[in-house]
């Protein structure tokens, strides 16, 4: 079995937990309520533009010029989809730019930003994992399920794409290579962070349909 299905695996009760959370069943009936679509959408764009960071710094510690590229063409994309967010959802949601990190995206990145700042590429690339593929699946999820009349059909077109699909796979196979090469404690570290970033995706999502504030 590859190393990203076993990682998988071991992450089925915290992907099925998003599967049935609130925010995706109301974003696939398209009855979520247009304030917690807009808490979301805030902290996505100020959770992308930092992502992105965390992308850039595996690219500058990447060791192959093949994994270089890969970190800085996903880094790169996280800011377009930044962008994307700004010149369509923003404008056709009619959302205002947020400047404050709430509970769950604060602890995300600051996670992701540790995780590749300080801990081995291999590492740092099992912590990114859960961003690209959780959300392939989760967006297939939807969008299979979703209909036309769908008010948040935009968005939910946009991870079911195939050239998303693309960079998904270019990540699986990069994790597989690195856990290849990784000891058997480097691939527990690898699990590890795996598991900690795909429980931060369920908090993203659960921050935005209970409308986390801090609280002091
Ligand atoms: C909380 C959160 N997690 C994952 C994504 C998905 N995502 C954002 S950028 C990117 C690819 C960059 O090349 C992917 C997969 C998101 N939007 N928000």
């Amino acid at each position: 079995m590859k190393f990203t299905e076993q990682l998988w695996q071991e992450i089925s009760p915290i992907y099925s937990a998003i599967l049935t959370h609130g925010f995706v069943n109301e974003l696939t009936l398209g009855s979520l309520p247009s304030s917690t679509f807009q808490y979301y959408i805030q902290q996505d764009a100020l959770y992308l533009t930092d992502f992105s960071r965390a992308l850039n710094q595996l690219a500058a510690r990447a060791t192959t010029p093949n994994d270089m590229l890969s970190f800085t063409q996903f880094a790169q994309n996280a800011i377009l989809v930044e962008r994307a967010l700004h010149e369509s959802y923003f404008t056709l949601y009619d959302i205002q730019p947020e400047t404050a990190k709430m509970p769950a995206c604060f602890a995300y990145i600051n996670y992701l930003l540790a995780t590749t700042s300080l801990q081995s590429v291999a590492v740092g690339a099992a912590a990114v994992l859960p961003c690209f593929w959780i959300y392939r699946e989760v967006g297939n999820y939807i969008h299979q399920r979703a209909s036309q009349q769908n008010p948040y059909r935009s968005w939910i077109d946009t991870y079911a794409s195939e050239a998303f699909d693309q960079s998904v796979s270019q990540m699986l196979a990069l994790t597989d290579q690195y856990a290849e090469n990784a000891s058997a404690a480097e691939r527990e570290k690898m699990r590890d962070a795996f598991r900690v970033s795909s429980r931060l995706e369920w908090y993203f999502w659960n921050d935005a349909y209970t409308q986390n504030r801090w609280l002091v």
